[in-house]
């Protein structure tokens, strides 16, 4: 496919997304939070994941529409000490920021309405970032709603020489398995987790 297609892609994940019940979104929800505590916790043996052991702090992302609901994750996490935060936009189409978040943090509606920390404390640089996606291919591609906000922040963040792990969410719907021509701004996941497990792009291992 051509760029010129993505708008119809766009839509059709979008589509294929809503389709599935909200009852059955919850459980596949817990799935997908389960196989990250695997792999945080070391007990999910699998050499090809990135590398679990320099990641302290973690941003998260509160969901949208019908994205996976990863809050109860996002509350485990906390719990087992990892500092926690959420993406805030600051500034349209700049890179997004992340702001420490707890279970009592209040939050109010940013931008696109999205709930959103205070931005009272300063500014966390995550290890490891979770990364809503609406679409990805099996080598770490990303589409998500068109605005660019997590391709501009992994892109500044690389630039400031913090190489945060990058693991997008997705359902198993999310899979773009034909052709798929990325722009030259994408830049790949390190993995992809979804209720079926790990998809870990070929260069990271063997695939
Ligand atoms: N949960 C969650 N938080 C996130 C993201 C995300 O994908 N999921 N983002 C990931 O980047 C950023 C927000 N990006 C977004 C980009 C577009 C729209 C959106 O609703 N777009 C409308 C058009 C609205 C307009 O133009 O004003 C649309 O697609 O119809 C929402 C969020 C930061 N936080
Ligand atoms: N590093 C960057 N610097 C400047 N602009 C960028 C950068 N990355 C993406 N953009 C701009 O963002 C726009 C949307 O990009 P893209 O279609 O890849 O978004 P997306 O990843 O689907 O969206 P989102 O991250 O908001 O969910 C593009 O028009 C592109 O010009």
């Amino acid at each position: 496919m051509t760029s010129a297609d993505t708008p119809t892609l766009r839509q059709s994940l979008l589509a294929a997304r809503s389709a599935i019940p909200d009852s059955r979104r919850q459980m596949l929800s817990v799935q997908i939070k389960q196989h990250i505590l695997d792999w945080l916790q070391g007990s999910h043996q699998d050499c090809r994941l990135p590398d679990r052991t320099t990641i302290g702090s973690i941003a998260g992302f509160w969901p949208i529409r019908e994205e996976p609901d990863m809050i109860s994750l996002l509350h485990d996490l906390h719990t087992l000490g990892h500092d926690i935060s959420l993406p805030v936009i600051e500034q349209r189409d700049a890179p997004l920021h992340f702001y420490r978040w707890s279970p009592d943090t209040p939050l109010r509606r940013g931008a696109f309405n999205i709930p959103e920390p205070q931005v009272d404390t300063p500014a966390i640089l995550p290890s490891l970032i979770l990364v809503p996606t609406l679409g990805y291919t099996r080598d770490g591609h990303r589409l998500g709603y068109g605005k660019g906000y997590y391709d501009r922040t992994l892109h500044a963040l690389a630039q400031q020489g913090h190489n945060a792990v990058s693991v997008g969410i997705g359902w198993e719907e999310g899979l773009i398995d034909g052709s798929y021509l990325p722009a030259a701004h994408d830049m790949q996941l390190d993995a992809i987790v979804t209720p079926g497990g790990w998809i870990v792009p070929a260069r990271n291992g063997a695939d």
